[in-house]
């Protein structure tokens, strides 16, 4: 693919960034990330005096990509997106943009098309990843003080099947001068920590579970997500990918990120938008797996025949069937819930394969459908307000999409499941949660949050 077009200036863009310095609930800000000083020195506060967009160089070629694709990555700055060998590693960072509010994710689509209008891509490769690349990810609440970030990096490698490649991004106005291929990088010493109770303890969880039955018993709402958080902290230096690869070799099936220290491994595809069409898995009802193989069936039998977890699962099905079918021709569903099997627990799932109308990008399409069902709850609106009452700490990105996108707007989009947050001063907040519906069981959510924070607490302990 080559696109060409001159650098613009952005209007929304513009009206975005101004908005940054006066209101910071809502905005958006355009910021250069690290990496060498360009010529032209361009930074935060010339982006906001001017308002360009600056206009991105992006070539993919394919290359011989030695290894495993986590040995690329940053050890304390890692950008991945990988299943089962696959996906992508960034290396440094171009540009950045922050958002906040609750426009962000409206306001990270129209920055991002601007972005990729002002760029000049060559794509010698046409895989799903190569071209121009930002990673992403939004917090869940739009009150949340976590920022909300797309990242372009200098570097990408890839590989797709048996495909690998490499692109190179930079600023039109800096020399074109690296043609080497990244060198991977050997791993930093071993490092383990526990992680412990944060600001919801046990009995808290307890507690606030039974206040939300009581209150769906009520009729106030038919289901809301709590979750609960530990915390910890990692030495100075810690080389982050050996969590990440510890979250990919355990959980392969799933999708394992890390954007912004947010890190984890998540089993729920929010969208996978390519060419046209949209993908999505739902995933809700959770049953742990069985000690031998015949309690294992068992265990998978009992969930999909579970009144409870069925209906919990149904309220998520249909929070994001209605998100999407305003933006699609066709949209269908897998015809039954079926029991998806994880390494450490069986979940409900559904997927729903779509045709996409009306030329939704992916990040359209993850400001349709956040938060669905599976992450806040029923009706969605009732539940926030529910999760903001009962939840004593801010989500920050977790249960929020986690992902990226490519210039056409196509991209793959998790929801942060299974995952904590690295601080730059080396604090870990992990998180996990349960749909909790009329006959929910506190002591049994608990025992299920402990299920789900496992390949957190494991990759880092
Ligand atoms: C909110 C989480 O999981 C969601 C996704 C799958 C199953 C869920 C459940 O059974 O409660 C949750 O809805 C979490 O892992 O923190």
């Amino acid at each position: 693919m080559l696109r060409t077009s001159g650098t613009s200036s952005s209007p929304r863009a513009r009206a975005s960034t101004v908005r940054a310095t006066t209101d910071r609930s809502h905005d958006a800000l355009l910021v250069p990330g690290p990496g060498p000083a360009p010529p032209t020195g361009l930074r935060l506060e010339s982006v906001i005096s001017t308002g360009t967009t600056p206009a991105l160089v992006a070539s993919t070629k394919r290359a011989d990509v030695v290894g495993p694709l986590l040995a690329h990555a940053d050890a304390q700055r890692p950008l991945v997106w990988s299943r089962r060998g696959d996906g992508l590693v960034g290396i440094g960072e171009v540009l950045r943009l922050e958002f906040s509010g609750p426009e962000r994710m409206r306001d990270a689509a129209a920055a991002w098309r601007e972005v990729a209008s002002a760029a000049t891509v060559t794509d010698g490769v046409q895989v799903s990843g190569s071209g121009l690349v930002a990673f992403g990810t939004f917090a869940f609440s739009a009150e949340s003080e976590a920022r909300s970030v797309l990242i372009v990096p200098r570097t990408i490698v890839g590989r797709h099947g048996s495909t690998t490649f490499v692109t190179r991004i930079r600023r039109a106005d800096e020399p074109d001068d690296d043609a080497r291929l990244t060198a991977s990088r050997r791993f930093g010493d071993e490092f383990r920590i526990s992680l412990s109770a944060g600001e919801e303890t046990a009995d808290g969880y307890i507690d606030h579970v039974g206040q939300a039955i009581d209150r769906i018993a009520s009729g106030a709402l038919s289901k809301v997500v709590l979750a609960r958080e530990l915390s910890g902290h990692v030495p100075a230096g810690a080389d982050l990918r050996r969590v990440i690869t510890d979250l990919a070799l355990g959980y392969p099936d799933c999708w394992t990120f890390a954007v912004d220290g947010l890190i984890g491994s998540s089993p729920e595809t929010l969208v996978r938008v390519e060419a046209g069409t949209v993908g999505a898995r739902v995933l809700a009802g959770t049953a742990s797996r069985g000690v031998n193989a015949e309690a294992d069936q068992k265990a998978a039998l009992a969930l999909v025949t579970s009144t409870k977890d069925q209906d919990e699962h149904q309220f998520a099905v249909r929070s994001a069937v209605e998100s999407l079918r305003p933006h699609t021709r066709h949209l269908a569903t897998s015809e039954v819930p079926f029991a998806l099997k994880l390494p450490n627990l069986w979940h409900l799932a559904t997927d729903l394969e779509g045709a996409i109308d009306g030329g939704a990008s992916s990040i359209d399409l993850i400001d349709a459908m956040h938060p669905t069902a599976a992450v806040a709850g029923s009706p969605r609106e009732e539940a926030v307000a529910l999760i903001a009452e009962l939840e004593p700490f801010d989500r920050g990105r977790y249960s929020g999409p986690v992902g990226w996108v490519d210039a056409s707007g196509d991209g793959e989009w998790a929801i942060a499941l299974r995952c904590a947050q690295v601080d730059e001063d080396g604090d870990v907040t992990a998180y996990a949660g349960c749909g909790i519906v009329v006959d929910s069981d506190p002591a049994a959510e608990l025992a299920e949050t402990r299920m789900k924070f496992r390949p957190i607490v494991d990759a880092f302990g």
